[in-house]
């Protein structure tokens, strides 16, 4: 049986939740038979597969086409979308009708938004509706331009306290669990202490429910990944050689060979 919110919220304090990021139907299929528990189809795809240097010119065509691919792909995972910058958050409206077409249009079980002061009310609508949310505190890269770098956040007893607060405010609004991104560990282990619902880490430390990493940087597949990152594979390289393996076959002209070219036999007579 696929996996489903609730599935998530029981696992609190339990076996240890793992999500990654995909943002396309064989990578998702893979990361689903690998037993991960949740996909996001987060929009980092604004920096790892369409090629913008930061998150905010995604739009919600693109998170919901590739999320439409993802949940293709997918047979147990919880397959969530991740909302991009400004399609939510401005007028309720708006923000419910871009939510609700990951849910009708593109099959996602639920969706994440970059949370603040001004997600909580929405919270609390979507969740009424029955699109179930995923909060996200911390870092949240959306804001870079307030922020001025992706650093960490609540480092400071005042801005500690401010996470501390969303957090509870969230969990109350009926969001389903937490990603942490970009905090000091203790104060991921106190919010995971503190909550009810499940806190995914990211750059957060070892004492969350669970772990997030963006899939580009797990198989090193990107040029760069940030420092809270492990690669556990080296993709980027088995590519290159592949790449290169196909250029001199072709340059020596020892590709294709007879096994890749059918002849008909009609045509003897011809040519
Ligand atoms: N490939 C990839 N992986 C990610 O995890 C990721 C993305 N892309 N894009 C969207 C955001 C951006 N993220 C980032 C990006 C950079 C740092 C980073 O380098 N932090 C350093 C320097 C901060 C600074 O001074 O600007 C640090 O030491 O905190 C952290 C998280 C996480 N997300
Ligand atoms: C890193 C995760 C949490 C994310 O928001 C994304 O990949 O966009
Ligand atoms: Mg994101």
């Amino acid at each position: 049986m696929a996996l489903t919110v609730q599935d998530l919220r029981a696992r609190k304090g339990g076996e240890p939740i793992t999500m990654l990021t995909a943002y396309d139907a064989p990578t998702a299929e893979l990361i689903d038979e690998g037993g991960v528990d949740v996909i996001l189809v987060g929009d980092s795809m604004g920096n790892v597969v369409l090629g913008y240097d930061s998150t905010l010119p995604v739009t919600v065509d693109e998170v919901a086409s590739r999320t439409a691919a993802v949940a293709r792909g997918v047979e147990e995972a919880l397959v969530v979308a991740d909302m991009p910058f400004l399609s939510y958050g401005t007028d309720r409206q708006t923000s419910i009708e871009n939510a609700g077409r990951m849910l009708k249009e593109a099959r996602a079980d639920a969706i994440k938004l970059e949370s603040g002061e001004h997600t909580v009310e929405l919270t609390e609508r979507l969740h009424q509706l029955g699109i179930p949310v995923m909060a996200h505190l911390g870092l949240t890269p959306q804001r870079i331009n307030e922020l001025g770098g992706y650093t960490q956040q609540g480092a400071d007893p005042e801005a500690a306290q401010e996470i501390v607060d969303l957090a509870r405010a969230h969990e109350e609004a009926g969001a389903f669990s937490l990603v942490l991104e970009h905090v000091p560990a203790n104060l991921a282990a106190t919010i995971t202490e503190e909550l009810e619902i499940p806190t995914i880490g990211i750059g957060a430390g070892p004492e969350t429910d669970g772990q997030v990493l963006v899939f580009n940087d797990v198989v090193g597949l990107g040029e760069w990944s940030p420092p809270f990152a492990e690669q556990f594979g080296d993709v980027r390289a088995e590519m290159e050689s592949a790449i290169d393996g196909y250029v001199d076959a072709v340059s020596d002209e020892e590709f294709p060979a007879e096994e890749h070219s059918r002849y008909a036999d009609e045509l003897d007579d011809l040519y």
